[in-house]
């Protein structure tokens, strides 16, 4: 016999949007219900940003013997355990999974279902063996990998980040379709534990970055040995003895490229499959559900966050939809999402990091006259002592200094990156930054000495000089 529920709030999917929005509503006082068809924690904890960023950890204990010659410290050649990289990745899942959990969400008064969960109408929803009836849900069924239509990929053993955590052994020689954030992060951590690793991009790397920041990365990458074919559609895979067979282009053009394993980037779709969103009366664009600034759906009763609405995909966009979904449906308040303060990181060695707008969208957002400066890391001292001197902090301003966008790629970008995303979300101009006195030697300096030259651009004139020869004339 079904059981049925009415409750106040219903939270599809327990990944980083579901889980802040179901327990800011049960310590809000509202009966909640989460439901989740799979492992509590979703992308992010399971096969995303915790097992990567431990991987790329690892990745990077492991090249310390490469950079510490010049420091005048030897290292042997570091002997890569491999599966004791894997019992770090999992342990670094373990330790954090307990703030995601069951028992987590239950302490905080929350209802936790563990089934797939499906609308039978515009108010209620199946999961399992119980109907849940509620005045308003909150969707955040996060996304899945895109299965480009690649011929042979169903027949050919393959992984994407669902399964790439769990690999036994090192591969020899792995070939990753697609340069997005996936493909260049763990390639190069894979490069770095050993691996042979070519990238097959159909276009170019990190197509959304703005192309000057990139090149920092892509020189990177191919200095550490990674064979990066950018402009290479992959048509076709097969199985080639004890490894696979790609097949690169169409018609004339095509080529061949063997490999061990197969790792596929190629970019993630909306979850929204087998939702029922039609009995709920939904509106989707393609497979993303489409939604409004303040996450709410075509259905009033119903919002959705994170990557199944299909705008960018990082945790901390879905847990600021969360909270603009808290204060438009919990407080009533006309909350909006902000997407030009939301950082975006990428985690290769260097780091590739931007809020706001790139030069380029930021012309193509009609911004005729723009300042755009520059300021390299080599000419920061604490680049030089730690031997950090690639990459460079871009930054795209109006000639009155208001902030439109901040570029970094280089040692520490993404936590460099935070001072520009509070100076957009505060409304802060350029001087804000001149006027904070930066430790020497940080890094930090190099947010500085760009606003720095943004003005001194503009007081060293003819007319400046002028000015203070004038002044100098008085006693
Ligand atoms: C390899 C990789 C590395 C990444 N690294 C970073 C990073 O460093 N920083 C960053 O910010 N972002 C990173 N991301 C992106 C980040 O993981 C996602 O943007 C984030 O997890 C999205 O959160 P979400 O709540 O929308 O979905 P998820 O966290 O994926 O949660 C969705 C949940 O919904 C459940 N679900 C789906 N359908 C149903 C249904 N019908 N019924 C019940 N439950 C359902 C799923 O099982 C899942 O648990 C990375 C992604 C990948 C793939
Ligand atoms: N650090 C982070 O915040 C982080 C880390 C990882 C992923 N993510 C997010 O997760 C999402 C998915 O990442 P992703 O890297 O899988 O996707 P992506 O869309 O960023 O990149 C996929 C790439 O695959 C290429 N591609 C597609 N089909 C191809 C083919 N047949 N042959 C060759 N190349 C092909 C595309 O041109 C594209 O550049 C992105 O939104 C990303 O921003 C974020």
């Amino acid at each position: 016999m079904p059981e049925r529920i009415s409750v106040d709030l219903c939270v599809v999917g327990a990944g980083s949007g579901g889980l802040t929005i179901a327990a800011a509503g049960a310590q809000l006082g509202l009966s909640t219900v989460l439901v989740e068809g799979a492992a509590m924690g979703g992308d992010c904890l399971n096969s995303g940003c915790v097992p990567s960023k431990a991987l790329i950890a690892a990745a990077r204990a492991a090249t310390q013997h490469r950079h510490s010659a010049a420091f005048g410290i030897s290292y042997d050649p570091p002997r890569i355990d491999f599966a004791r990289v894997r019992a770090h990745v999992k342990e670094a899942i373990d330790s954090i999974a307990p703030h995601d959990s069951q028992a987590r969400c239950e302490g905080l008064g929350v209802r936790v279902i563990r089934a797939m969960a499906r609308f039978t109408g515009p108010d209620r929803l199946a999961a399992g063996d119980t109907e849940i009836v509620a005045r308003r849900f909150c969707l955040a069924t996060g996304a899945h990998p895109l299965r480009p239509p690649i011929s042979g990929l169903d027949r050919v053993p393959h992984r994407t980040h669902l399964e790439i955590f769990d690999l036994a052994e090192l591969p020899s020689h792995l070939l990753v379709i697609g340069g997005g954030a996936v493909g260049c992060e763990l390639g190069q951590a894979f490069r770095r534990l050993g691996a042979a690793v070519t990238i097959l991009e159909a276009k170019r790397i990190l197509g959304d970055e703005d192309p000057e920041l990139v090149e920092v990365i892509r020189r990177r990458l191919k200095s550490e040995g990674i064979d990066l074919r950018e402009g290479v559609a992959v048509t076709g895979v097969a199985s080639a003895g004890a490894g696979l067979r790609v097949t690169l282009g169409e018609g004339a053009g095509i080529a061949t490229l063997d490999g061990s394993h197969l790792l596929l980037a190629a970019g993630r779709v909306p979850a929204s499959d087998g939702l029922g969103l039609e009995a709920a009366g939904v509106a989707c664009d393609g497979k993303a559900i489409r939604i409004d600034r303040r996450c709410r759906t075509s259905n009033r009763r119903i919002f959705a966050i994170g990557d199944v609405t299909g705008g960018p995909q990082s945790t901390h966009w879905a847990t600021h939809q969360a909270m603009v979904a808290i204060r438009s449906m919990m407080f009533r308040l006309p909350a909006r999402t902000r997407p030009v303060i939301l950082p975006r990181v990428t985690f290769t060695d260097p780091e590739l990091a931007q809020v706001g707008l790139t030069e380029a969208e930021a012309r193509s957002a009609g911004h005729a006259q723009l300042v755009v400066r520059r300021f390299p890391f080599a000419e920061l001292d604490r680049g030089e002592t730690d031997r950090n001197t690639a990459g460079f902090i871009k930054l795209v301003a109006t000639p009155q200094g208001r902030i439109i966008g901040a570029g970094i790629a280089g040692a520490s970008a993404g936590e460099l990156i935070h001072s520009w995303s509070l100076a957009l979300a505060s409304g802060l101009s350029l001087r804000a930054f001149t006027e904070m006195i930066t430790a020497y030697p940080t890094l930090s300096e190099i947010s500085k000495r760009v606003a720095g030259g943004f003005y001194a651009q503009r007081m060293l004139t003819e007319r400046t000089r002028r000015w203070v020869r004038w002044l100098a004339r008085w006693p």
